[in-house]
């Protein structure tokens, strides 16, 4: 129950599930309901030193106030005299991103299921007010059914262009996001078509040895779609209409829901 003022004392820690930029994840128990969760651990120091302070503030206000199936539940957090645990809910199945590495690449009735489920979390989190701005495989797990559940923690709200820290990979960025233009919801409509392309070849359309010349394709848009594996025309077409330079003239997250190719591929729509 949210408001219940939780410590450690209420948990049995188990192993550890992997290491975040800022914290670690750890499988815990509560041992009051033997309520099985995961525990992010992140030192107050890193807290200081990164000085993501407000940042993981606000994360953590939008994530309790999140509730959709296709986002991870945070259910609530405490903190000692040098760290802080956030209490989030445990998905079984583990992150997404090993099974595309384990299968290669997705079938398209299982990648237009993500697809649709990424869609339905992100209308929800826009009609909240929330640009998501960082979806990739890696922030992606697998409930007990394999339903897909959002779960990084690096939610902003709607934000005047306010530029991240480019750590990690372009791959996933809007052009006008690479460019440190403004930019809106639209950039998570973008990302659906990285990602749309990657659950279906295994790698995102813009993938190249360097960070430059990743930049480069992504402002040129340069896609192209390999031979094999041979992917059907609605799900090619799905992607064009997606990664389109121009924000205002991708498809919208209600006419991606009612695309030929997801109404085609996804039960119980
Ligand atoms: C927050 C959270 C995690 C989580 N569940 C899991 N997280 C991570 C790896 C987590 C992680 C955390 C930080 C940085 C990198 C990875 N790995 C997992 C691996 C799992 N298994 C069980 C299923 N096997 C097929 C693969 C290994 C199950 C749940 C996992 N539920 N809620």
């Amino acid at each position: 129950n949210p408001g219940r003022q939780w410590s450690l004392k209420d948990f049995e820690i188990g192993k550890p599930l992997g290491k975040g930029k800022f914290g670690r994840v750890y499988l815990a128990r509560e041992v009051k309901s033997k309520y099985i969760v995961a525990l992010k651990i992140i030192f107050k120091e890193q807290i200081e030193k990164y000085r993501i302070h407000h940042q993981l503030r606000r994360e953590m206000e939008i994530q309790t106030n999140l509730l959709h199936p296709n986002i991870l539940r945070l259910y609530g957090w405490f903190h000692d005299d040098e760290r802080i645990f956030m209490i989030l809910e445990y998905a079984y199945g583990g992150e997404l991103y090993r099974e595309l590495r384990k299968k290669g690449h997705f079938t398209e009735k299982q990648a237009a299921t993500y697809i649709a489920s990424l869609t339905h979390a992100l209308a929800y989190c826009h009609e909240k007010h929330v640009i998501h701005r960082d979806i990739k495989p890696e922030n992606l797990l697998l409930d007990h059914e394999g339903r897909l559940k959002i779960a990084d923690f690096g939610w902003s709200v709607q934000s005047k262009s306010k530029r991240n820290t480019m750590c990690g990979t372009l791959d996933y960025l809007a052009p006008e996001m690479v460019e440190n233009k403004a930019h809106d919801y639209a950039v998570d409509n973008w990302t659906l078509g990285i990602l749309c392309y990657e659950f279906l070849y295994g790698a995102p359309p813009f993938e190249a040895e360097s960070q430059n010349d990743t930049f480069k394709r992504i402002v040129n848009v340069d896609l192209i779609f390999p031979s094999t594996p041979s992917i059907s025309s609605e799900a090619k077409n799905l992607i064009n209409r997606l990664l389109v330079k121009d924000s205002s003239k991708r498809l919208s997250l209600q006419k991606i829901m009612e695309h030929p190719w997801i109404i085609k591929n996804v039960d119980n729509l």
